[in-house]
């Protein structure tokens, strides 16, 4: 199995990103006409993916990474390896602010994440943009700070 240079195999990479292709094709965007797939990975090898969810009420539209990990989290699934997220867009797309936020929640600051374009050559590894969640949402705020003592 040829690996790649971070935590991330080459293999699952390309699982995922192609996860996220075909999440994009489940998308229900009459509104903005603009699709978005999202995947997650697992500890245990399991990929949950998901897609943009518009609404009339255009304010109520749900992502595709919220969706993704609204999903997992609901049935029981809470601890992530990776993200990748691809769109109808030919260069990579970057998660909104409210879903890097939600990111943050669940997945740890180092987490790869791959942004890729639309036309993604299979197993190329081209114009992929490989992040992390920290590389995304710096100086975050998250769920440890909850813990922090505090004082006035
Ligand atoms: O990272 C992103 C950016 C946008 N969208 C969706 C929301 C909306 O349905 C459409 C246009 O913003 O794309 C996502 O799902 N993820
Ligand atoms: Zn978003």
């Amino acid at each position: 199995m040829s690996v790649s240079t971070w935590s991330l195999s080459v293999d699952d990479r390309e699982r995922l990103i192609q996860a996220a292709l075909s999440a994009k094709g489940r998308a229900y965007n009459p509104y903005s006409k603009f699709r978005v797939g999202a995947a997650l990975l697992t500890p245990d090898g399991q990929i949950i993916s998901g897609a943009n969810v518009e609404n009339a009420s255009y304010g109520g539209t749900i992502c595709a990474e919220r969706t993704a990990l609204v999903k997992a989290v609901s049935e029981g699934t809470k601890t992530f390896v990776a993200l990748a997220v691809t769109s109808d867009v030919d260069s990579p797309i970057s998660p909104c602010g409210i879903c890097r936020q939600f990111i943050r929640e669940f997945c740890t600051l180092k987490m790869p994440i791959i942004l890729a374009p639309s036309l993604y050559v299979a197993g190329s590894g081209e114009r992929l943009i490989e992040t992390t969640v920290e590389g995304l949402l710096p100086h975050s705020f998250g769920p440890e700070h909850l813990e922090m003592p505090r004082k006035p």
